[in-house]
């Protein structure tokens, strides 16, 4: 078949794997929960991958490269911190027929094999910061569904583990690296996601404190977390004994030793489902022009039916492909025998290409192409003078409409409420909730069940949505966009009635 066989809104999981697989993303594989990246997704994680990675060379970020095998030892090193994961570690156990004595696990993070040689290699204060990158793969062998990019048994990501003198310096390397994350998706994946901290019972448990950019996926109406930058204090350099001399020879407390501090923060591949997620419709992929591995398709139109007489339009096409291609822009043109224009045009809106420029009899005779914009469907005549210039203005154009589109949704689907009769006709119409909260955490946990019940009002037994309650997904850093407690005063918390520390993100989890 070759048209998107599911309706986003009717069938979201068997869209999104139509999609995925129709427009040359992916494909299975038989192991499960692992799946193979195709040029159109794996480019678009190397633009990612570039972009993010000049940004942080510019801050003094260097990348290496740490073995995939941890020894049980290492791993087991700080019990708590791994105890609650240790399900999800997948273990070699065996070389050939022959038994390991040791067995030895696959990093699932690499925390446990960076750390023993950062204690290693940081003797004095003049040693630090030491801040180092991994571009790489991990695996966690999780049992929930897998889902193409956003749960997956191996992914790509990057893991940034700093060391630092003071938490100060820390601190602001956490919010550098975060808006670094808000801007891969605000800048190079047209989403708009937001930008706050977890409540302490979201953070990573081995952080002081975690901070995330959530993104949203309207069709679902669930959030999504895009990325985390953690600020870890001195939990891990007590646990690995990274420590230091206090340039402050007068100081003598902690007999004059610094336990580092430190940051780590990751994004994955996930990143890649946010955006077919977030921009896809039915007619497949719609991609951000500036990481689409093709920008532009020219396809030839108005062919006579006789071979051999369509010599002109296949040259015009090509020409284009050529200036296009010299003016900085990602284009083909398709000049495939033995498939309609139509079938090409599907293939491509398929395959989600921002932009399609259609070249026939009439338009060379007008010099001029018919932009067609995957976006929205818009069609205009285009002249070829100085069409380069044209379309990479075109294509910026494109990526501000993609853009405010789905912001526009997004702060559409932020619902304000301070009553908890709202909150599950809300979360029902697929919203997420700001909400005005105590931080306790009791009342975290009675929110995220009051609204699981409720949800569940008069469902039958094995019909009850498992999931259906609001957890705290993030406390924006920008308060002040919700605006001072409705009543001016102080807001009182949603749950409890005491006075509310702040407006906080609640929604169901994708
Ligand atoms: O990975 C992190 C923390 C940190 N790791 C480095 C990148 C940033 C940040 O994600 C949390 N975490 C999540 N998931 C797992 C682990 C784990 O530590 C360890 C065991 C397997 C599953
Ligand atoms: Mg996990």
């Amino acid at each position: 078949e070759m048209a998107i066989q599911y309706k986003k809104e009717e069938d979201f999981p068997g869209w999104y794997a139509d999609v995925l697989i129709k427009g040359q993303m992916l494909d299975y594989y038989d192991v499960s929960g692992c799946y193979i990246l195709r040029p159109g997704s794996y480019t678009v994680w190397q633009y990612i991958q570039s972009w993010f990675d000049e940004e942080i060379k510019k801050l003094g970020v260097q990348d290496c490269y740490f073995p995939m095998f941890v020894s049980k030892a290492k791993l087991e090193k700080e019990k708590d911190h791994i105890e609650g994961f240790a399900p999800e570690v997948a273990w070699v156990t065996r070389a050939g027929s022959s038994e390991l004595e040791e067995h030895i696990a696959i990093r699932p993070t690499s925390e446990t094999v960076m750390y023993p040689y950062y204690a290693k290699w940081i003797q004095s204060h003049r040693d630090l910061p030491l801040r180092l990158n991994q571009w790489n793969s991990v695996v966690r062998w999780e049992f929930k569904n897998p889902q193409p990019f956003l749960r997956t048994r191996e992914f790509l990501w990057q893991e940034g583990h700093t060391a630092f003198l003071t938490r100060q310096e820390a601190a602001d390397e956490v919010m550098e690296i975060l808006d670094l994350y808000a801007k891969v998706y605000t800048d190079l994946l047209a989403v708009p996601v937001i930008p706050g901290k977890k409540s302490e019972k979201e953070k990573f448990a081995g952080a002081d404190y975690t901070t995330t950019v959530e993104g949203f996926i309207p069709t679902t109406g669930r959030g999504i977390q895009g990325g985390t930058s953690h600020h870890l204090g001195q939990n891990f350099s007590r646990m690995f004994d990274i420590v230091v001399e206090n340039p402050d020879r007068s100081v003598t407390e902690n007999d004059g030793k610094i336990h580092v501090y430190q940051n780590s923060w990751g994004l994955s591949t996930r990143t890649l489902g946010v955006m077919v997620m977030v921009h896809g419709d039915d007619q497949g992929l719609v991609l951000p022009p500036r990481v689409a591995l093709q920008q532009v398709v020219i396809v030839p139109v108005g062919l006579s039916k006789t071979e051999g007489k369509n010599g002109e339009i296949y040259d015009a096409c090509s020409k284009l492909e050529k200036t296009l291609i010299a003016g900085g822009i990602r284009a083909k043109a398709d000049l495939r025998e033995g498939y309609t224009p139509g079938w090409k045009f599907n293939d491509w809106e398929m395959r989600g290409v921002p932009l399609r420029l259609e070249l026939g009899p009439r338009d060379i005779a007008a010099n001029s192409a018919l932009a067609v914009r995957r976006v929205d469907n818009h069609k205009a005549p285009m002249p070829l003078d100085g069409i380069a210039e044209t379309v990479k203005a075109y294509l910026e154009d494109v990526h501000e409409r993609m853009y405010e589109k789905a912001k526009a949704k997004y702060d559409s689907c932020l619902k304000t409420l301070n009553n908890w009769e709202d909150v599950v006709p809300t979360l029902d119409a697929k919203n997420v909730l700001v909400l005005p909260w105590c931080e306790e955490e009791a009342c975290e946990d009675m929110i995220k069940e009051k609204s699981a019940s409720q949800a569940n009002k008069g469902v039958a037994e094995d019909a009850k949505a498992p999931s259906a309650g609001a957890k705290s997904l993030c406390i924006p850093f920008d308060q002040e966009r919700f605006g001072p407690f409705p009543d001016g005063k102080d807001q009182k918390c949603i749950q409890c009635g005491k006075p509310a520390k702040s407006w906080t993100m609640f929604g169901r989890n994708g």
